[in-house]
């Protein structure tokens, strides 16, 4: 070796000496090594190069998977909810928004997805909300759809009468939380359901879930982000033959895929959906906030930028410099923007 990478790797291992030379009583932490990293079966949250838990690792510890502890909301936006059950978990910022038609496998109706979209208002609305779990009750199905009998001409049919598609903007306003959703699929995420899982920022599946569209063998297709964003989470090719063909595929075939971040046992589900949501918490709003946006940006042309924009100009507006003209503005003065650098 190298006499200076030789050097290195002494240094090294000096500073991990002396990290096993740390007292006990610190945070206790699991061992890490021989754990799954992250795409099967219950996960760590630190991967190490040493077999020892980092710096980083040895502050935080690992992330809890208790329960939590749900407040039930039953009224959102002045409406009583009847389709949808909407809870936040007490003392910690997680928000969660369930289909609630366990005997129609959790196909949506439009007041579904009124319900729903209510509860996605409220979340964003909330500073205490830091990320929204979408799921489904029971384990037979994360959602089935739109409901077909209640499908008339020209989009589904509520109590009003009118036909509508206004799952198109549920899924718009997912795509534009600026919090991370995360889809908690147990059974079946089929059609329209199994779009709105793909509109999330991720997808923690049970190893029961099923996946699929439904579309072409019923008459229906999703020619917007049921289908752009398909290709782009799994490619041009599986994307047309999930499409042309409609078949199902398991839990197994969509981590391979790459249409979900992990599979667990269905006994394990939500706590590993609530140990990602409380990483994800751990770590700066504003960088979450950013990072979606930009991601979005990266493939949702104008109203993408127009989104990374509007982060951009909520952080200026945090800043001196744009506070400067402002103030100028409301003195009668012309701003004096010379004391801010124009870095390299
Ligand atoms: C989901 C199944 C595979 C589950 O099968 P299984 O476990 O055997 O249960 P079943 O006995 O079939 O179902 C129990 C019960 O539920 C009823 N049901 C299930 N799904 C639906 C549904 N989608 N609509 C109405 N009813 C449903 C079922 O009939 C049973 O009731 P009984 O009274 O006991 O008979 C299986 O159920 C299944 O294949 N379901 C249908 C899946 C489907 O085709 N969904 C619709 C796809 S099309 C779509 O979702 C379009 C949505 C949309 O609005 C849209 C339109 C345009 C652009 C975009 C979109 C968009 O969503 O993005």
């Amino acid at each position: 070796m190298d006499p200076r990478a030789s050097r290195r790797v002494g240094v090294l291992s000096q500073h991990l000496l002396a990290g096993s030379a740390e007292p006990a009583g610190e945070v206790e932490l699991q061992p890490l090594a021989g754990r799954a990293s992250s795409s099967q079966g219950a996960s760590t949250s630190y991967a190490t190069a040493t077999g020892r838990p980092s710096s980083y690792a040895r502050v935080h510890g690992e992330v809890s998977r208790a329960p939590a502890r749900w407040r039930r909301i039953d009224t959102v936006a002045k409406e009583q909810l009847r389709e949808v059950k909407y809870e936040k978990a007490i003392g910690e910022g997680i928000a969660k928004v369930t289909i609630n038609r366990p005997e129609k496998r959790n196909a949506f109706t439009p007041r579904t997805v009124m319900e729903m979209s209510w509860c996605f208002a409220d979340a964003r609305e909330d500073p205490a909300v830091g990320v929204i779990i979408l799921t489904g009750e029971g384990p037979l199905a994360f959602c089935s759809g739109g409901d077909q009998s209640v499908r008339g001409a020209g989009g589904y049919v509520g109590s009003d009468g009118i036909p509508r598609l206004n799952v198109l903007d549920l899924q718009i306003q997912i795509r534009r939380m600026p919090k991370p959703v995360v889809a908690q699929v147990a059974g079946y995420a089929v059609g329209g359901g199994h779009i709105l899982h793909m509109m999330c920022d991720l997808t923690i599946a049970a190893d029961n879930a099923v996946f699929g569209q439904t579309g072409p063998k019923v008459g229906s297709f999703d020619a917007g982000y049921g289908s752009t964003q398909m290709a782009r989470l799994i490619g041009q090719k599986k994307a047309r033959e999930m499409w042309f063909l409609a078949r199902m595929y398991d839990a197994q075939q969509a981590l391979g895929m790459g249409l979900v971040n992990t599979v667990v046992p269905l006994a394990e589900l939500e706590a590993e959906t609530l140990a990602w949501c409380r990483e994800m918490l751990r770590n700066s709003p504003t960088a979450l906030r950013v990072l979606k946006s930009a991601l979005n940006a990266a493939e949702d042309g104008q109203a993408g930028i127009q989104q990374l924009g509007g982060d951009a100009t909520l952080l200026f507006y945090q800043s001196e410099e744009g506070n400067e003209g402002r103030q100028a503005y409301l003195e009668k003065r012309p701003p004096d923007f010379s004391r801010f650098k124009r870095l390299p």
